[in-house]
């Protein structure tokens, strides 16, 4: 299995005098989950319903190996999509919210089971999907985005509002996906609710792209907390390497060094380390950052 290459080129999209996507451009690659970030606000799903075909771009593209949505000649089976979980008719049961769209899209009823059977929610398809918990109907939206067995699924917000225990399922699963070699691109208002989760982001503010790449070269501009029993000299050797060292109760806060290259300097001034660890609160902190107070309309 290998997934479209997601692409968005100069993407702008205005309402009347609202511009929520203003020349936005970035890549997504099979094979791994992609992380779509962004503030309430920031243009996220006008972005993700451009890509679907469901909003007109003022101007750009939003492509699956270079075709639109439109363009594709058997939609269901290159991307599937959940865009809302709660567009489920209450009376129906996911069985047979399953079987209609199948039946739509020419593809066999026996699907429905498979794909239940995938999400985890084979002893609940005789049930209607108006008595399914939040977490139910997550499953259900995936259940409904993997019936044509696509090789790209587009997620708007999958794990708002669940339980631990379906954040960790959902965690697994949309791993799992990216593992067979599908693209997995999920959006999501929280970098600390997708971090788990995904390999690259692509960040948002007000319409615009603010960072795209790795989960890891976003950490490098987070801080990291080490410690040593000789604090002092450590504390020296980080900041004649360039770090912004801040002591405090628990350790020394750096910034502007990775973890590698705190142990590198550390190890050059023959200093021993008793501490390591990239803050985690750091990383929210680089994302709140760059999307700025501002980013949230
Ligand atoms: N159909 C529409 N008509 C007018 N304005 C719209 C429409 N859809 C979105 N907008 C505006 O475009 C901007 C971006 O909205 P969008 O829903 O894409 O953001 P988002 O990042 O998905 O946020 P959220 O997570 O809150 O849905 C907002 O200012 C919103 O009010």
């Amino acid at each position: 299995m290998t997934g479209a290459v997601i692409e968005v080129a100069n993407l702008t999209k205005r309402f009347g005098g609202t511009t929520a996507v203003d020349e936005l451009s970035f890549r997504v690659e099979p094979g791994v989950v992609t992380g779509f970030l962004g503030p309430n606000g920031a243009g996220k799903t006008t972005t993700l319903r451009s890509l679907l075909g469901l909003v007109r771009p003022t101007s750009g593209r939003a492509t699956f190996d270079g075709r639109a949505y439109a363009e594709l000649g058997d939609p269901l089976r290159v991307v599937g999509t959940a865009l809302e979980a709660s567009s489920f008719h209450p009376g129906r049961t996911g069985r047979d919210h399953l079987r209609v769209a199948a039946a739509a899209a020419g593809i066999a009823a026996s699907r429905a089971d498979e794909v239940l059977a995938w999400v985890g929610l084979d002893g609940a398809g005789d049930r209607r999907a108006g008595g399914y918990s939040l977490g139910m109907r997550q499953r259900l939206g995936l259940a409904f985005a993997l019936l044509g067995d696509p090789g790209a699924l587009v997620l708007d917000e999958p794990i708002n509002g669940l339980d631990p225990e379906g954040i960790r399922w959902i965690r697994g699963f949309l791993k799992a996906l990216a593992a067979e070699g599908r693209t997995v691109l999920v959006s999501s208002h929280l970098l600390s609710e997708v971090q788990q989760t995904v390999d690259r982001v692509v960040i948002i503010s007000r319409g615009r792209l603010v960072h795209e790449g790795t989960l890891d070269a976003l950490e490098t501009g987070a801080r990291v907390l080490v410690d040593s029993p000789d604090r002092a000299g450590l504390a020296r050797a980080l900041a004649a390497a360039g770090g912004d060292v801040q002591s405090a109760d628990d350790g020394l806060h750096v910034a502007g060094l990775d973890a590698t290259a705190i142990g590198a300097h550390a190890l050059a001034a023959g200093v021993a380390l008793s501490l390591l660890a990239p803050e985690r609160e750091g990383l929210e902190n680089v994302f709140l950052e760059l999307v700025g107070e501002g980013g949230i309309r």
